[in-house]
């Protein structure tokens, strides 16, 4: 068996949902790696960071909004070989924040049915996490 070497890249994404249960979903801006794909907002786990700062420094930079570490609750992950890195990805769920979320980078975003979710193209690594927010929401 070939091996060959990839990086581990830890991302931190976070499934928003507001009171209509609706996941909150972000579109990849143009010029960027999976451009026009839907994902959830998070970002790469930088050096000395913990997933959840992560995560609340990413919401406030992508959305305006503010959370807080309890509100943050662990759901699933994604464990996904692209071409150049292994994404490892835990997705958290969030209902607790404060503001209203607006795409701060231009980004469009969308709030979506959990049942609808399959009607909006995500990157590879996101497709098995679908069924955790069908079965939740
Ligand atoms: N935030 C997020 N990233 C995802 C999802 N699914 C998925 O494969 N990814 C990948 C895309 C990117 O390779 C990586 C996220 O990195 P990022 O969004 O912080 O980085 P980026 O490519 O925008 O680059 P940068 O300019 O921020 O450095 O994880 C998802 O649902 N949400």
């Amino acid at each position: 068996m070939e091996t060959q070497q990839r990086r581990m890249l830890l991302v931190a994404a976070c499934a928003l949902v507001d009171s209509d249960n609706r996941i909150l979903l972000a579109q990849r801006p143009q010029g960027k790696e999976l451009a026009g794909l839907w994902e959830f907002p998070g970002g790469k786990v930088e050096q000395g960071e913990t997933p959840e700062e992560t995560l609340i420094r990413e919401l406030q930079e992508e959305l305006g909004i503010t959370t807080r570490i309890p509100c943050l609750a662990p759901l699933t992950f994604a464990s996904h070989t692209y071409e150049s890195f292994h994404l490892l990805m835990p997705l958290y769920i969030c209902r607790r924040y404060e503001g209203i979320p607006v795409g701060q980078e231009g980004q469009a975003i969308k709030w979506v049915r959990s049942r609808d979710l399959r009607n909006y193209p995500m990157p590879p690594a996101d497709e098995p996490l679908i069924p955790f927010l069908q079965d939740l929401l």
